[in-house]
């Protein structure tokens, strides 16, 4: 790899995508896309000892989408370089399509493709195109018949005008997407993407989560996505892993982790002579804040456990003098779900 530039940083000093085998995806079995089992991994020893991932377990249906969330540190990247083989797990399973990837490499090989953080999959001194062809070719897709393809995800990710350029000539959004790009040219039926956000913007960002919603519905390919981007995980996936600590502390669809989390919520804006004598009303009696005084307007926002709490407030707003003007829902969305729970888990001892 003396010629080609490109960055595993782990134990394992293999090529920088997972695409080793020439191979051709094999027809789904009736086992989950991916299945990992009671899965361990400590990083150095003694003192300096990281238990990173400690006994996980989950499995990934076919054709899902499923966001891999966690804090800093949490033990997302670990799990992933397990599966891609850049890590060597201490203990636990895991499987593609119901093959270990222990007992044969090509199950991992053939069906999963991944882009790591920093574009660290792809080599950079060749060109974008250059590389997806390269990692087709791995696949043994001929660059030839994938021509029309590339094209259309140069197209669609907006690096046409780049598709000679170095890698190492790119900005930091472009080499994601060129990254981005590689995993999609290889048409792995098992996506790893991780961080994929990180660098693009909005507009980029959109067209993604467009793609990998194409690429789930329409061709059945399985996504596994580790973020920090709320806003991406909500919109795409449809089941999100919460890891703190190594552990998976939460697993579940995203409507019902919303759900799970859902105080009701509401902003209300109300007029009156007194907002102080209000404010001593109410703040003992109800969970308020974003408390803004403007003229006679009050506007803030309160939560409580049940609709009928709400009529309570009414009630109480009647009796104070206030003048209801508006009272609107405030929906929670991922990243309220999300940091409600990751912040409960570490308050706990
Ligand atoms: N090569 C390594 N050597 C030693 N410790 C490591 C190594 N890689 C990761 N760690 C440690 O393992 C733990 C989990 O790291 P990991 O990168 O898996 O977390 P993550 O959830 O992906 O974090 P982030 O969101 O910051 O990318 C961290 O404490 C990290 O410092």
């Amino acid at each position: 790899m003396n010629e080609i530039e490109s960055a595993t940083d782990d134990e394992h000093e293999s090529a920088p995508s997972v695409a080793a085998d020439v191979a051709t995806n094999s027809p789904v079995s009736g086992d989950p896309a991916l299945t990992v089992r009671n899965l361990e991994k400590t990083y150095d020893s003694g003192e300096n000892a990281v238990h990173a991932v400690d006994d996980v377990s989950f499995s990934v249906e076919h054709g899902s989408v499923v966001g891999l969330l966690g804090p800093n540190g949490a033990g997302k990247t670990t799990i992933i370089k397990s599966v891609l083989g850049l890590v060597t797990p201490d203990a636990g399973d895991i499987l593609v399509d119901g093959i270990g990837i222990d007992e044969r490499r090509s199950a991992r090989y053939d069906r999963v493709g991944a882009t790591l953080e920093g574009a660290r999959n792809i080599y950079w001194k060749l060109s974008v195109r250059e590389n997806m062809e390269f990692f087709a070719s791995l696949q043994g897709i001929h660059p030839k018949t994938a021509r029309d393809r590339h094209d259309a995800y140069l197209e669609l990710l907006d690096l046409a005008d780049r598709a000679s350029t170095p890698v190492n000539e790119l900005s930091r959004g472009m080499k994601q997407k060129a990254s981005i790009a590689c995993v999609l040219a290889r048409e792995p039926s098992i996506l790893f993407l991780d961080e994929p956000t990180l660098g693009l913007d909005v507009r980029a960002s959109e067209i993604l989560s467009a793609e990998l919603l194409r690429l789930s519905g329409d061709e059945g390919k399985t996504v596994v996505i580790s973020s920090h981007d709320m806003d991406v995980i909500q919109e795409v996936c449809d089941r999100v892993i919460i890891l703190h600590d190594g552990r998976v502390i939460s697993d579940s669809s995203v409507d019902e982790l919303i759900d799970l989390f859902q105080t009701k919520a509401y902003q209300v804006a109300v007029t009156i002579d007194d907002p102080d004598e209000l404010h001593e009303h109410l703040a003992p009696r109800y969970d308020i804040s974003d408390w803004t005084v403007t003229d006679r307007t009050v506007s803030f926002e309160v939560t409580v456990p049940d609709g009928e709490r709400l009529y309570d407030l009414i009630g109480d707003l009647q009796t104070t003098g206030a003048v209801p003007v508006s009272i609107e829902d405030v929906e929670p969305d991922m990243k309220d779900a999300y940091l409600h729970l990751t912040e409960t888990t570490e308050e706990r001892p």
